[in-house]
């Protein structure tokens, strides 16, 4: 008999047919509290959890005895609870790299479009308001040979580190947990502290993973040691920023603007404060939504429940001691 798994993310057609030759699936729409009671059977026996979305927490392990594996279609895995996960000897699968280069794209994105202010001045033409040639009061500022701070210098930040070292010849800046020969030798990025990367810094890239550590690690005090026409950039996870902190300092000029692919809730509000200013450019967590790496990560998602619902785990797994 094929192992049941529980999929809360539609997948293509190709990678579903794929699922269905090794799993009896059964599709939900979510995991909550109310679909987990609805489908109280099928999330009893699931051996395999897929999807991305929604907190996988002890509340809904205590309703999976029968889970071996959970595969997420992300590369963070804040919504999981690693060590109840841990303690009930279910294995957690990730999809990193196969987005790697897409995020570090559209954090590029970001820097370009906070500087030269794009999406400001399309809303601008765009309502007729370009009616002689523009003067200094719709300037942007350079990108290129600036200072880029990076907090987080993992997959994601090594391939902002190359695009913005190579391609604008910036100056590069990190903190990390450890230090990261291959930036240093690659893109003569150079390690600081917090207070340092922040303080020479113009721009404030956050490529951080959200854990207890980074939780707020951006609040009013940071801000207030950034330059005042420095820019932040955050596509990490929302709550690494303290939103409302940010909102005043992007109010009061303590910095310049703000380039956001996440917040603290997501969606954001349609009436948060955030989205009514001008230097701030708001996107909808889409640091690897294009066609291409969005099927490589379900595909990878797929492939990784597979091989850890069939004992052979080599790569993408959190916590692969718990094989044992
Ligand atoms: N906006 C979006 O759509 C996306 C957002 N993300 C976010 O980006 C994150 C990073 O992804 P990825 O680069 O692949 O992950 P990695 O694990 O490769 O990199 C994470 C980096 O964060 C550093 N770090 C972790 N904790 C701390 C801390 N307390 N202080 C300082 N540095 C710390 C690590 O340091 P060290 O190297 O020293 O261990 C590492 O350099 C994901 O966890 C996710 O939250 C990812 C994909 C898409
Ligand atoms: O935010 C997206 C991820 O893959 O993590």
């Amino acid at each position: 008999m094929k192992p049941a798994v529980i999929l809360y993310k539609s997948l293509p057609d190709d990678l579903r047919a794929k699922l269905d030759q090794h799993f009896s699936v059964t599709e939900v729409k979510d995991v909550s509290p109310e679909t987990v009671k609805q489908h109280a059977a099928q999330f009893a026996a699931a051996q395999g959890l897929l999807g991305s979305g929604g907190k996988v927490n002890d509340e809904l392990l205590a309703s999976m005895p029968a889970l071996r594996a959970c595969s997420t279609v992300s590369v963070g895995y804040d919504n999981f609870d690693v060590d109840a996960l841990n303690q009930r000897n279910v294995l957690l699968m990730h999809t990193p790299t196969v987005l790697t280069e897409t995020v570090a794209d559209t954090m590029m994105a970001l820097v370009l479009s906070t500087a030269r202010r794009v999406t400001e001045l399309d809303k601008w033409v765009k309502a007729g308001e370009w009616k002689k040639s523009i003067d200094a009061e719709h300037f942007g500022i350079d990108v290129h040979h600036k200072t880029l701070g990076i907090l987080g210098m993992g997959r994601i930040g090594l391939a902002l580190a190359q695009r913005a070292h190579f391609g604008f010849g910036m100056n590069i800046l990190y903190n990390a947990r450890r230090q990261h020969e291959e930036a240093e030798t690659r893109f003569g990025a150079r390690a600081c502290d917090l207070e340092t990367l922040l303080k020479e810094s113009d721009f404030v890239c956050i490529s951080l993973p959200l854990t207890a550590q980074t939780h707020h690690m951006i609040g009013a005090e940071q801000l207030k040691l950034m330059k005042p026409s420095a820019i932040l950039i955050n596509a990490g996870r929302g709550p690494v920023v303290d939103e409302q902190a940010l909102t005043a300092a992007l109010k009061d000029g303590t910095i310049h603007a703000a380039g956001l692919d996440v917040f603290e809730v997501e969606p954001v509000p349609a009436d948060a404060e955030i989205l009514t200013l001008p230097n701030v450019v708001a996107l909808p967590h889409i640091g690897s939504a294009t066609h291409e790496t969005r099927y490589g990560m379900a595909r990878d998602a797929v492939d990784n429940l597979i091989a850890a619902l069939s004992g052979k785990v080599e790569k993408n797994c959190v916590n692969p001691q718990v094989q044992a």
